[in-house]
């Protein structure tokens, strides 16, 4: 049984010449976005560009949030990754969805018109109320982090 989303179209191209994002297969967590350029576009090594995908999303639930997340293809084997690392897409955007893209590689990368640069994944969120308190309750870990229990 899956979620509505409410999506807007804002590039036409979208639902005409390129198919509106979808799960590729039954399994899939993610559905791929796509780099709705004007011409393609070649991103230098280092380099980070804003990539419009053509939709607006509005997630509505403050239960839900949409995450992007960088393609494991593009991103080990041409360095193309996101600028942002992670794109937190909050419950009450209504705006342009973009793709923060980031050529962290040593190579020029040129993004076709239409290419599958990034992956959408909805997500359940917990909205938190912070109670303060003084001490907390003994844990087992207690402050140790950041290493402490080592690699082994
Ligand atoms: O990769 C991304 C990341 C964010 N957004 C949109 C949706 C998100 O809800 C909004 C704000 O993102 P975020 O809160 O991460 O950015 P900010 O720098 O804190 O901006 P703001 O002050 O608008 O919250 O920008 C994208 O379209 N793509
Ligand atoms: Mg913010």
């Amino acid at each position: 049984m899956k979620t509505p989303i409410e999506l807007k179209i804002l590039d036409s191209r979208i639902g005409s010449e390129f198919p509106l994002p979808a799960y590729a297969t039954p399994g899939s967590a993610g559905m791929d976005l796509r780099a709705m350029l004007d011409t393609a576009t070649t991103i230098a090594p280092g380099e980070t560009i804003l990539v419009p995908t053509g939709i607006a999303v509005h997630v509505a639930d403050p239960g839900l949030a949409a995450v992007i997340l960088p393609r494991s293809g593009l991103g080990h084997k041409h360095g193309i990754v996101l600028g942002n690392l992670v794109g937190l897409i909050d419950s009450d955007y209504q705006g342009p969805l973009m793709v923060s893209c980031w050529n962290r590689g040593s190579e020029p990368y040129t993004l076709q018109i239409g290419d599958r640069l990034a992956q959408l994944v909805f997500v359940p969120v917990v909205q938190a109320a912070f109670k303060l308190v003084d001490e907390f309750d003994t844990s087992l870990r207690g402050e140790g982090g950041f290493g402490h229990s080592g690699t082994r």
